[in-house]
């Protein structure tokens, strides 16, 4: 059965618990990254954990142990779980303290890690493309709650996907403060215009996703230019394909937004070929 790692013990599921008074559920104050693991081997693992020191170090958490020692945690956990393609997440809270919110107050940070079976978008939206619509929750202003830190502060995302899935859509579209284009709920987005890609810079305020990091050194190698430069939605309206990625998602098309069919309403050429490049990395 499922063996949930924390802070250096393994637990049957059922077993796996933290305080009530974990600032992590009551506040929310924490960080997280999700993972994916290819026959065996986590992907772009450094990455994660790189990105998981600095929400940490935004958030003033000291975490309790090296990245090195981190790494391994991830890896025995999947190890220990079977795990040969699937999903890892990583979770670490202030730990458990006095219902204030002094973060002073929690004593031990509470290191979790959980492998599973992945559960992916179903295969007819890879073939068809999604349709999703601009959410009217803008995303974190940068100032308030900075979307690079990839928090357990995920309500603004919830929000704007609770607004997607009133709309009949699995994502939705979040803007930032400014108006521009920023990310979706729970992907980056990549447009396609004269054979160039085009996607929001980190400065609009988004996560620094590993998957939109790949997209773009894959597309370079293969000779397609990546803009990282500001976008409105009228971009996204006139632009010839578009597409999300994510280490759920992988890199999946997107054919329609806000009822504007983008291109010719079906997964694009340049799409379609980072799909299968971005399959063909993860697994070699
Ligand atoms: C807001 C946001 N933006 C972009 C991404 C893509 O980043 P990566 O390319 O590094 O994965 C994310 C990541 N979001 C993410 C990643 C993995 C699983 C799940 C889940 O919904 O369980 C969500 C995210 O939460």
């Amino acid at each position: 059965s499922r063996q949930v790692y924390i802070n250096g013990s393994f637990f049957a599921k059922e077993d796996a618990k933290i305080s009530v008074f974990d600032h992590g559920l009551l506040y929310g104050d924490g960080v997280f990254e999700g993972l994916r693991s290819y026959g065996g081997k986590v992907f772009h693992l450094a990455e994660h954990i790189d990105r998981l020191y600095e929400s940490a170090k935004a958030i003033c958490l000291e975490l309790p142990m090296s990245p090195d020692e981190m790494s391994d945690a991830v890896n025995q956990t999947v190890k220990a779980n079977k795990i040969t393609d699937g999903y890892v997440r990583l979770v670490v809270t202030r730990g458990s303290g006095a219902l204030g919110l002094d973060p002073n107050q929690c004593s031990v940070p509470q290191v979790i890690i959980i492998a599973d079976s992945i559960t992916l978008y179903p295969q007819e939206y890879y073939e068809n493309g999604l349709e999703i619509i601009t959410s009217s929750v803008i995303r974190n202003h940068p100032a308030a709650l900075s979307p690079r830190i990839k928090s357990l502060n995920y309500l603004n995302n919830i929000l704007a996907k609770i607004e997607g899935l009133s709309a009949g859509c699995i994502e939705a579209l979040m803007l930032n403060h400014k108006g521009e284009v920023a990310e979706c709920t729970g992907d980056n987005i990549f447009l396609v215009k004269g054979g160039e890609l085009y996607t929001p810079p980190l400065d609009a305020g988004i996560l620094a996703g590993v998957t939109r990091n790949v997209v773009i050194n894959l597309a370079k190698e293969h000779g397609v230019t990546a803009h990282e430069t500001s976008l409105t939605k009228h971009d996204v309206y006139v632009a010839d394909e578009c597409f999300l990625t994510g280490s759920a998602a992988e890199v999946i098309p997107v054919v329609k937004v806000d009822t504007r069919v983008i291109g010719t309403g079906k997964p694009g050429p340049i799409s379609k070929k980072l799909k299968q490049l971005f399959a063909e990395y993860a697994r070699s």
